[in-house]
C-alpha cells in the first residue's frame, strides 16, 4: 500500500506554475528521495505533500486526502521538515522539542510522563541531551538542524517529509541522522519522503528516487535506474563520473575538466 501518493499534482506560486502534474507513489515503509536541481520544485512538492500549500490534482497520505485532514489530524500523520525551519530563538531545545508532542495532548493541553519521556528520548537520539535547557538562538546551524529533526521524531508520525535535512550537518552527524531515520523506517516502519542535493546519500538510503526538473518527474525508479552520468549531466548540467559503490549503488563523483591539449600542464 502506498503511504504517501500524488497523481497529477500542480501547483501555482503568485501565479507561477512551479509543479506542472507531479504523480508519486510511496510504498508503506520505504524511503523516497527526490531529487532534482535547485528550482526544479522539490520543496514545493514536499510543501504540497505536508498540506501546507494549495495545490490541484490528488494527495493521500495514509489513504487519506491530505487537503481535508484538520490540522492535528495531519501532525498525527506526518511529520514535515522544511530546509529553513523559523525557530524562536529564546526557547529553549528542551521546550522547542516537546512542541513536537502537541498534536497527541488532550483537551485541556497537559504533557504526561510519556510525552516527556518521548521528547527525552529524541533529544537523546540526536545527541542532543545535554542541550535541553540551552535557547535555540545559541544553537550553532547544524545543531538547529537536529534539534528540528528531534521535534519532528517527537511528533510520532508514520510519514516523515525531510527537506534537505542533512545541509547544515558534519560528515558524522549527516551519517548519524540518515541511519537513524533508515533505523526507525525499518524498525518502526516509518516512511520516509525526503529531498537530498547529495546523490551518492540519496543512492545509499532511498529504496526509490524520482527525478524532478522543472516541476516535472522526467525519471523514477531505483538509483542504478535514475542515477546515470548522462542524465546527470543532461539535468544539473554537470561533469560527473558515476561508480559502482560494491554493493550496486551508484557512487556520483564530479570531475575536474580535462586539461586542454597544448594547454598549460
Ligand atoms: N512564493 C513564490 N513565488 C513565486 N515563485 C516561487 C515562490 N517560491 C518559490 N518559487 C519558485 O518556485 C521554484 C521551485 O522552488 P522550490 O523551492 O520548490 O525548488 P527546489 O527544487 O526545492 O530548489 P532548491 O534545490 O534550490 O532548494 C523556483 O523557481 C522558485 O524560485
Amino acid at each position: 500500500m502506498s503511504a504517501v501518493k500524488a497523481a497529477g499534482v500542480r501547483v501555482a506560486l503568485d501565479r507561477k506554475p512551479i509543479l506542472h502534474g507531479v504523480d508519486l507513489a510511496v510504498a508503506a515503509g520505504s524511503w523516497h528521495a527526490v531529487l532534482g536541481p535547485n528550482g526544479a520544485g522539490k520543496s514545493t512538492l514536499l510543501r504540497a505533500i505536508a498540506g501546507i500549500l494549495p495545490y490541484a490534482g490528488e494527495i493521500q497520505v495514509g489513504g487519506q486526502d491530505v487537503a481535508r485532514l484538520a490540522a492535528k489530524h495531519r501532525a498525527r500523520l506526518l511529520a514535515y521538515v522544511p530546509q529553513q525551519p523559523q525557530l524562536p530563538g529564546d526557547m529553549t531545545v528542551g521546550e522547542y522539542v516537546r512542541l513536537g508532542r502537541t498534536p497527541h495532548l488532550g483537551y485541556l493541553g497537559v504533557e504526561s510522563r510519556d510525552d516527556r519521556a518521548v521528547a527525552e528520548r529524541a533529544l537523546h537520539r540526536l545527541d542532543l541531551a545535554g542541550f535541553a535547557a540551552r535557547r535555540l538562538g545559541a544553537m550553532s546551524g547544524g545543531e538547529r538542524q537536529r534539534v528540528v529533526l528531534a521535534r519532528a521524531l517527537a511528533q510520532q508520525a508514520g510519514i516523515l517529509l525531510l527537506d534537505e535535512p542533512t545541509t547544515a550537518l558534519d560528515l558524522g552527524h549527516q551519517q548519524q541522522v540518515l541511519d537513524l531515520v533508515d533505523e526507525l523506517r525499518a524498525t518502526e516502519g516509518l516512511t520516509v519522503v525526503s529531498t537530498l542535493h547529495d546523490l551518492s546519500l540519496a543512492a545509499q538510503y532511498a529504496d526509490e528516487l524520482t527525478l524532478l526538473v522543472g516541476g516535472e518527474a522526467v525519471a523514477r525508479g531505483s538509483a542504478r535506474e535514475v542515477l546515470t552520468e548522462q542524465r546527470v549531466a543532461e539535468h544539473y548540467g554537470a561533469r560527473v563520473r558515476v561508480f559502482d559503490d560494491g554493493e550496486g549503488r551508484p557512487v556520483v563523483h564530479l570531475t575536474r575538466p580535462r586539461p586542454s591539449p597544448g594547454g598549460p600542464n
